[in-house]
């Protein structure tokens, strides 16, 4: 795929890729269950507490093919998967009616703050690193954050 189709589905797409690999709510769905259910392999007893893993779904080869790979056209062909809850093997925002309320202004405020950021500013890492080996491992909390500082230089484009 030549560049050109890259950009444009990570333009038109873009709010599913970044969502996918790194949520940033990696356990969502914190429910009580109101009776006896059964969902998948596991019985579920009346009271119990289920808690949805997003960030394993995410990343579940049953569900995603090459999954620890960041390739944003795999939305490409598969454009009807969005993340805002009706696909449940995309949920960074949880799904249903105590879904994450606040999802359209998440989107517009990241997006607003990273476009600015970008326009503003020319960006390089630092220390010789290159994009393509930084690493991004995460550590574990109610939100995800990254292991490592992201040490970068901000060079003003004006
Ligand atoms: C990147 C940003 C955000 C992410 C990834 C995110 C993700 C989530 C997730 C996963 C849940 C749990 C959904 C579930 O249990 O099914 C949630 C709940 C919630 N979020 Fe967000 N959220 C974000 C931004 C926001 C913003 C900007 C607001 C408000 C302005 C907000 C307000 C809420 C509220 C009030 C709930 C609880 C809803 C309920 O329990 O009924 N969130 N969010």
């Amino acid at each position: 795929m030549g560049n050109d189709r890259v950009i444009k589905a990570s333009y038109y797409h873009g709010k599913n890729y970044k969502k996918r690999l790194h949520p940033p709510v990696p356990f969502s769905g914190f429910r009580e269950s109101s009776g006896d259910a059964i969902i998948g392999e596991y019985n579920i007893t009346p009271r119990a507490l289920n808690i949805v893993n997003a960030w394993a779904i995410q990343r579940d080869p049953k569900l995603w093919d090459d999954p620890e790979n960041f390739h944003p056209e795999r939305f490409l062909n598969n454009s009807n998967v969005v993340f805002k809850g009706q696909h449940f093997q995309l949920i960074p925002f949880g799904a249903g009616r105590r879904g994450c309320p606040g999802v359209s202004l998440a989107i517009i405020t990241i997006e607003l703050a990273l476009a600015s950021l970008i326009y503003e500013f020319n960006w390089k890492l630092s220390n010789g690193v290159k994009g393509e080996t930084l690493d991004v491992e995460e550590t574990w909390g109610i939100t995800v954050g990254r292991k490592y500082p992201l040490i970068v230089i901000a060079t003003p484009t004006i």
